[in-house]
């Protein structure tokens, strides 16, 4: 029988098994700790994105939101540029958004468009989200001056009921970033949750906004303009400038409802109301007190200010006709009175500045009245 000689016994032997075991189990280590560190670096990642998710769903308004959007987004996603654009066809965000002395102009990343058109040739390919390198002429009009071009995006369609309402642009100046093969899953719960929350805070301006509108004219209603009225001494105060008041009342209001109806009195409120907004300054208020009678706050005007804007007030609805119904035509005139707040008494509480201001608008109105109508007239 042949009797392979057995190979004898090495020492290397035994020490290379035990340090493949040990380089093994050091190799398992450290991809367990790689593990751990990734599962924990996942975590704070979604630590940050729940707290951002949560920051966004509790947004006190409108401003509160775009904050989250503008400061709390970036820093949190390590983002260089964001940019949110709002479809307003009608404008009706702006005006509202404006009445409620909500300053958009201050956000310099949010802009409005009438139409998707706006948005350029991406608009057509906006019913998902897209991500890629930046081009100018793609994306330029996503990111306007004063945003900074970024090297990659994610452009982010907000839909709302299967409608477009905007789209929040996302900007890195990291080229590798965002790119059109990563998964956009998260994206699309991301932008699901700013659309649902823009939504929200529409919804919660626009409630605030109803409560401070006259629902016959659309113009503010009483309790708007005794708030503004106080902020405006405040502001007056401070910045040291004239604040003045005009109280207007359609004249013979009575026989208009007697003669023609109550809807054709409801109309000569509205139209008057139109004339009156359209002699104003966007920083002026106009709101309905009650009955037939308007009240305007003038920022920064003098008597002479105020003189001069209602007469021309008073003939813009004397001096035309108004057009009922597209028909029946109607002479209407208004009396108007004016008083201005200047060298204030910085001690008088603006509760009672205000409510003297405008009883000497009232008192003035009543002068209107008696010397004819259809005048105005300056508190003494
Ligand atoms: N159509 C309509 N009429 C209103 C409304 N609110 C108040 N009025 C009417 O406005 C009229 C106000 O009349 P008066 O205060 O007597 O004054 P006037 O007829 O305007 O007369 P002068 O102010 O003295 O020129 C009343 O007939 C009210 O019924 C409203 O919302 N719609």
């Amino acid at each position: 029988m042949f009797l392979r000689k057995k190979r004898p016994f090495s020492p290397a032997d035994a020490p290379a098994s035990a340090n493949e075991a040990a380089d093994d189990s050091r190799h398992v280590r450290r991809q367990l700790e790689s593990l751990i560190e990734q599962a924990r670096r996942n975590q704070e990642i979604m630590r940050r994105h729940q707290q951002l998710d949560i920051a966004f769903i509790s947004a006190a308004g409108f401003l509160d939101l775009a904050r989250s959007l503008f400061e709390l987004l970036p820093a949190s996603s390590e983002l260089d540029v964001v940019t949110l654009f709002m479809l307003d066809a009608d404008y009706g965000i702006r005006r509202m958004l404006a009445d409620l002395h909500i300053d958009a102009a201050r956000l310099p990343h949010l802009i409005f468009i009438d139409d998707e058109s706006e948005l350029g040739e991406i608009s057509v390919e906006l019913d998902r989200p897209l991500l890629g390198a930046y081009k100018a002429e793609l994306h330029g009009r996503l990111f306007p001056e004063p945003a900074p071009a970024p090297a990659s995006v994610a452009i982010m369609p907000l839909l709302r009921h299967g409608r477009l309402i905007g789209c929040l642009n996302l900007g890195s100046f990291d080229a590798s970033r965002f790119h059109g093969s990563m998964a956009t899953d998260f994206i699309e719960h991301r932008a699901s949750i700013v659309a649902i929350c823009l939504e929200n805070v529409l919804n919660q301006e626009r409630l605030k906004h109803i409560g401070l509108t006259d629902p016959l004219t659309g113009i503010s209603n009483r309790r708007y303009i005794e708030r503004r009225l106080l902020e405006e001494i405040g502001r007056s105060r401070r910045q040291e400038y004239a604040l003045s008041c005009m109280y207007i009342d359609i004249d013979h209001f009575k026989q208009i409802n007697d003669r023609h109806g109550h809807a054709a009195g409801d109309e000569v409120l509205r139209e008057v109301a139109g004339r009156i907004k359209a002699e104003l300054r966007l920083s002026d208020a106009l709101g309905r007190f009650g009955g037939e009678e308007f009240v305007v706050v003038l920022v920064d005007a003098g008597l002479a200010d105020a003189r001069g804007v209602a007469e021309r007030i008073r003939t813009s609805i004397a001096d035309h006709p108004l057009l009922l119904s597209g028909q029946t035509r109607m002479n209407v005139t208004a009396s108007i009175g004016v008083a201005t707040l200047v060298n204030q008494v910085r001690a008088e509480a603006p509760q009672s500045a205000a409510e003297r201001l405008i009883a000497r608008a009232d008192a003035a109105l009543y002068q209107a009245k008696q010397g004819g109508r259809n005048r105005v007239v300056e508190a003494a």
